[in-house]
């Protein structure tokens, strides 16, 4: 049986995650008068920033999501302004859509997203901690078993689709790939079946470990063609990659990983993530990424604001990977690749030693 193709199902993700825009627009409009700030002319990103006190988080939630909406844009000097259209969002503007937006400004989804924007998050941390997050030692849902088998399960679709499509674009070894936080593994067993002589570490929390099995064995059960073959080269590792020994590996797959977390926290996980590649190893980032002129698109800023307002983090560009890698001591390759879903791939590479 071949490797199985999917259409790209970016309709459906698209539009599950249309909502956020809808959110950060009225919020934006009712509850952090963002227009009426830009009413008098341009700003500096970070004086907006400072006159809106919000910290860098939702600003680089907000700014590039109401620049992908054509209601904000940079002028040549590279400050934000208001765009034709969005000009039509403040008050002295003849005509204005102010109070029609305002309609639904009482929406809680609105007054939540303008309360997270404000506070960086949710004002009261839900007592079960933060999805797809273990930090520290307070309680995480990937460490209660159902709630890690629903999150994890959540993910096996689209982790199903976009496996094969990724498996393809890294590289053909004969090495080690360590799945870094893995979750179902289904990145690591399609690659291991189109590199036969390979071995794979999926490395997550237990709990989603225990669901990873289940799903292994369903997988060498498929009847595809050295499937049945690839579990025996699979490792499941339980623990926590920020403060965990990890193994040495030739290629490190970081899925779905790094934006589920500030940027303080990619600085630590790169620099972890660099130290265990061997000589000539590779990082590969497989992820939905920002313009590097943080401006859209649409379908990305929906998502950050997803991610901001699910899990610790956001969607960051090529260019702030590049520079969190090269600070890392690792060589970006200048090169990506699209996927399927609006992920894409981006990869760097440890020096060889001589
Ligand atoms: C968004 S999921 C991505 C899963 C998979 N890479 C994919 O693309 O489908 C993030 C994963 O990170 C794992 N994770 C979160 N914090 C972790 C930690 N401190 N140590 C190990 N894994 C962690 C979660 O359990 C979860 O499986």
């Amino acid at each position: 049986m071949p490797s199985p193709v999917f259409s790209d199902l970016a309709p459906i993700t698209r539009y599950a995650r249309a909502m956020y825009s809808s959110r950060l627009l009225i919020a934006a409009v009712h509850h952090l008068d963002v227009f009426e700030h830009l009413a008098h002319g341009p700003l500096f990103l970070s004086d907006l920033q400072a006159r809106l006190g919000l910290r860098d988080r939702p600003a680089m939630v907000l700014f590039p999501a109401l620049c992908a909406m054509g209601m904000l844009e940079y002028d040549s000097a590279g400050k934000l302004q208001l765009t034709a259209t969005g000009t039509h969002l403040t008050r002295g503007s003849i005509p204005t859509l102010t109070d029609y937006v305002g309609l639904e400004k009482n929406d809680p989804g609105v007054i939540e997203m303008a309360e997270r924007l404000q506070n960086d998050g949710p004002r009261k941390v839900a007592v079960t901690g933060t999805a797809y997050v273990k930090e520290g030692e307070g309680p995480s849902p990937m460490d209660d078993p159902e709630a890690a088998r629903a999150l994890t399960l959540a993910l096996a679709g689209r982790a199903q689709s976009l496996a094969p499509i990724v498996a393809e674009k890294l590289p053909k070894h004969s090495g080690h790939l360590l799945d870094m936080a893995g979750g179902t593994g289904y990145f690591s067993y399609e690659w291991l079946l189109l590199n036969p002589k390979a071995t794979a570490t999926v490395f997550d929390r237990p709990q989603v470990l225990a669901v990873a099995a289940e799903l292994l064995d369903a997988f060498c059960q498929t009847g595809r063609p050295g499937a049945a073959g690839v579990r025996e080269r699979v490792t499941f590792q339980s623990g926590d990659m920020l403060t965990d020994e990890l193994p040495q590996t030739d290629l490190l797959l970081a899925a779905s990983l790094f934006h589920d977390w500030p940027l303080e926290t990619c600085r630590i996980l790169a620099d972890r993530f660099a130290a265990v590649l061997r000589p000539g190893g590779e990082l590969w980032i497989h992820d939905a990424f920002l313009n590097d002129t943080l401006d859209g698109p649409l379908a990305v800023t929906d998502y950050s604001a997803q991610l901001f307002w699910v899990t610790k983090g956001r969607a960051y560009s090529r260019a702030e990977y590049r520079a969190l890698l090269h600070n890392s001591g690792l060589a970006s390759s200048p090169k990506s690749f699209d996927t399927q879903m609006d992920y894409g791939l981006i990869w760097a590479r440890k020096q060889m030693l001589y």
